[in-house]
């Protein structure tokens, strides 16, 4: 892949900006099945909000985005966004099999 820098055209950039997202959701997929596997090791509802966890998650991502060079506050910001979505998806989980008859 070019050099940002050396990039000669918009269209250009966008596809590189396109390639990168497309990546990142790659990744994001795998990380979302990982998340889903891990309810096998909760039993209730403050397992899967796991508050230590989550704080542990921030200030890492906090600290990631610094050695990066990037804002802190908007990896924050995804971050919550990300484990909030995950939490709603693992109760859905721990419900459902909860729920199934043995
Ligand atoms: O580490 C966990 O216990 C998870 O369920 C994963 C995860 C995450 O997405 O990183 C999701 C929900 C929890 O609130 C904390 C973290």
């Amino acid at each position: 892949m070019k050099k940002p820098e050396s990039c000669e055209s918009i269209e250009e950039i966008r596809e590189a900006i396109d390639g990168i997202d497309y990546q990142i959701m790659k990744l994001y997929s795998q990380r979302y099945e990982f998340v889903k596997e891990i309810v096998k090791f909760k039993t209730d509802e403050a397992s899967v909000i796991a508050e230590n966890r989550q704080a542990e998650v921030i200030a890492k991502r906090r600290e990631w985005a610094v050695e990066l060079g990037l804002n802190p506050d908007l990896f924050e910001d995804i971050f919550w966004t990300l484990m909030r979505y995950n939490v709603q998806k693992e109760l859905e989980i721990l419900k459902s099999t909860n729920t199934k008859p043995v």
